[in-house]
This record gives C-alpha cells, structure tokens and sequence, in this order.
C-alpha cells in the first residue's frame, strides 16, 4: 500500500536523525521538506521566530493547536524550562500517530502531552480535565478559519491570563483575515506583525505575535 507524507516524513527522522537529540530531529523534517516534499510545518525561517518568542516568554504552561507531524512541537518543547508543560491538540489520528513517534524520536515525551480530538471540544476540557489555570502561551496552526473561534473560546474559558501570548502561525499565507482583524482591532490584545515567509518558499507568510491585556 501507498505510504503518506507523514509517514515518509517520519522515516526520514528515522533514517536521518539521532535519538533524543531534538535538533537533529528539526533539521532532518526541514531537510526532507526542502530537498524530498514540502509539508506544512512551521519551518526553519519562521521556526526561528517561533525560537525567540518561546525563549523570551519561558513559558510554563503551552497550548499548540493543530500537531501535524510534531514539528513545531518538538521546537517549543526543546526549549522549554524543567517541569513545564505542552499541551498540543490533533483531531486526525492518523498524523497523531505519527506526531507520537516524531516526538519521541526527539526524546521530548516528557514535556509534550498530545491529545487527539477537536480544539473546539478539548478546550472547554482544559481546566478541569487537564488541570490547567491559564496558558502562558499558545500556538495556533490548525485550520486558519478555527483561529478566531477557538481564540474567543479560550478568553469565554478563562484560559487566557494578562500577559498570556497567542502566536498565529500563517496569518499573510494561507492567512487568517477574520482573526487578524480582531487581534489587531481589539482593546484587549496588544498585536506584533513578524514578517517573515512561507516555509521552504519565498512567498510572503507571518506570524502574528498577540499579548492578552486582560
Ligand atoms: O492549512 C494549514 N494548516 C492546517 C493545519 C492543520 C493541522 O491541524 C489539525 N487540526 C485542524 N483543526 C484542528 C482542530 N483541532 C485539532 N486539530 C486540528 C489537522 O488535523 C492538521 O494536522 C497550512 C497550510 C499551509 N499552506 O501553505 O497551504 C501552510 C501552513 O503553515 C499551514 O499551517
Ligand atoms: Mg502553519
């Protein structure tokens, strides 16, 4: 039977990439996307962007939506402090699956809780099945028009705290309009437009960079 993307992408971590080293693990899905197939992960470009905001928000607690195959998981997860924690949220089991093993390839499983199911129903879960306060950060990469929902989803949630970060993965390409509007237009979110370009292209992409101002 046909292997998918993901599960080429998955050998090739395999293949390339050394145990518990989650550098290498980053650097063999960009190099796969670059010289095999190209796949939606964040990218290296933009992976740095990502880097800097993660590292300067030293977060404790972490939402990322839509895992994909692991990518940026494994990014955010590589720099987070000890005892903090991940949670990153994939409705298709089958890139679940793969995500899993993307994860523990990098030896990160420690830091990572994904769970498989819905944005819209996990986070109204988040308190009191997951034992979360507040997220200091969030990743949005899912589907662009599930951004604005689950974004005021998470404020009605209480999920949100004064200073917590959204950072929007794609918001110029394939963008997010209607969130973009309300992150930018809104009293409560103090906006930052990072431009920067479309993972292993040089089409204009961004990430938008949204503190929460309570
Ligand atoms: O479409 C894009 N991303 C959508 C990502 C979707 C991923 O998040 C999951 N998901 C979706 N809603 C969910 C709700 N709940 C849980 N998982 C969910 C999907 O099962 C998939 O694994 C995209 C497209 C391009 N592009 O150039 O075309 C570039 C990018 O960087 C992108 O991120
Ligand atoms: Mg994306």
């Amino acid at each position: 039977t046909q292997s998918t993307r993901p599960q080429r992408l998955l050998s090739a971590v395999q293949k390339n990439a050394t145990r518990g080293d989650p550098c290498s693990v980053v650097k063999a899905i960009d190099q796969f996307c670059r010289s095999k197939e190209w796949a939606m992960n964040v990218g290296d470009e933009k992976g740095c962007i990502l880097d800097s905001v993660v590292s300067e928000v030293n977060p404790t607690t972490v939402l990322e939506l839509g895992t994909y195959c692991g990518y940026s998981t494994v990014r955010i997860a590589n720099l987070l402090p000890p005892h903090a924690k991940l949670i990153t949220l994939e409705f298709n089991p089958d890139f679940a699956a793969i995500a899993r093993q993307v994860i523990a390839w990098s030896g990160l499983e420690e830091k990572v809780q994904l769970v498989e199911g819905a944005s819209g129903d996990l986070i109204p879960k988040m308190k009191e099945d997951f034992g979360v306060k507040t997220f200091d950060l969030v990743f949005l990469d899912h589907w662009k028009d599930r951004y604005l929902p689950d974004t005021k989803l998470m404020e009605a949630c209480g999920l949100l705290r004064k200073g917590s970060i959204l950072l929007a993965d794609n918001v110029i390409c394939p963008g997010t309009p209607d969130y973009l509007e309300y992150v930018r237009s809104s009293p409560r979110y103090e906006s930052q437009y990072f431009k920067s370009h479309l993972e292993y292209t040089k089409v204009e992409d961004g990430l938008e960079k949204s503190v929460f101002l309570g």
